[in-house]
């Protein structure tokens, strides 16, 4: 027994409920609403995942704080030592362009640290899950397998991952000076961080500030389960301690064998293009 295991279980199974809530509305002619504030775009699914996802985990974890994408998500994570932070459906965008890359992020962050995540994708039915120190796993329908990230060093050897809806410049100038040549896209902040977790991928780039606690701490501590590494653009890790929920300087994540020489680099442009300060 880990000291976590009660939490683990709780939440993949969650995770697997809410994702059958995602594709009963999948395969219906839903509607689609934009955010106030250009939050993006928002359905059925993503309100009544959010629901259900909130009151498993309250239930329970009755003294946890619950912070969800799409909940009252002012109420103040910082008076918890431990903080769920949900994103019901993480790739909206791809749910509504249908192309399943969308999933459900449930992740426990202990003293301001992803501690505990699960990254669940319906579609194809993947589950990905990890607690920092412990290690992580993927698991299909054939079976599961301990995630471990790559140990490509090269940086023009690295596989990028990027998001395949919003695309940004500092990206690109990325890729010219690092001299990388395989690229591929894909939906869901915690899609591609599982990606770099099985090492099918080394290196993802996030370069907007439009990003939350939400998007990246269950993705964050199956990253890091799996020994990689996420912080945002400067190469300063995220604190998910309720002071802040918007990602304001974007997201880097990475193998560890090539972050030290990656960092530099992209804090560089960061700085140049204004998002770091
Ligand atoms: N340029 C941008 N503008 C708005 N939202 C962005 C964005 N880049 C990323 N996001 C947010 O980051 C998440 C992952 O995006 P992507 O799938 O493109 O990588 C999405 O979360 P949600 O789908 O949960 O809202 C999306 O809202
Ligand atoms: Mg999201």
């Amino acid at each position: 027994m880990h000291p976590l295991d009660a939490e683990l279980d709780i939440a993949r199974r969650v995770a697997r409920q809410a994702g059958a809530i995602l594709l009963e509305v999948y395969a219906t002619p839903f509607a689609v609403h934009d955010k106030a504030g250009g939050m993006g775009p928002v359905t059925e699914a993503d309100e009544r995942a959010n629901a259900f996802i909130v009151e498993a985990l309250r239930d329970a974890f009755p003294s946890d704080g619950v912070v969800a994408e799409e909940s009252d998500n002012t109420s103040g994570a910082s008076r918890f030592e431990r903080c769920w932070f949900v994103d019901p459906m993480d790739g909206t965008q791809e749910f509504v362009n249908r192309n399943g890359e969308f999933a459900i992020h449930i992740g426990l962050a202990i003293a301001g640290k992803a501690t505990l995540g699960v990254v669940y994708r319906p579609v194809g039915d993947t589950l990905y899950w990890g607690v920092v120190g412990q290690g992580g796993f993927v698991e299909h329908a054939k079976g599961r397998r301990a995630l471990r990230v790559s140990d490509t060093a090269e940086p023009s050897a690295l596989r990028l991952v990027v998001s395949r809806s919003h695309r940004s410049r500092l990206t690109d100038a990325v890729v010219r000076r690092l001299g990388i040549t395989h690229e591929q896209a894909c939906g869901s902040v915690g899609l591609k961080c599982g990606l770099l977790a099985e090492a099918a991928c080394d290196l993802y780039l996030h370069v907007s500030d439009k990003s939350y606690r939400w998007d990246n701490c269950a993705p964050e501590a199956v990253l890091r389960a799996a020994g990689g590494i996420l912080t945002d653009l400067g190469g300063t890790p995220y604190a998910y301690d309720g002071s802040e929920l918007q990602n304001r300087r974007g997201l880097l994540a990475c193998n560890a064998a090539a972050f030290e020489h990656v960092a530099p680099v992209v804090a560089g442009f960061a700085r140049e293009a204004g998002i770091l300060r």
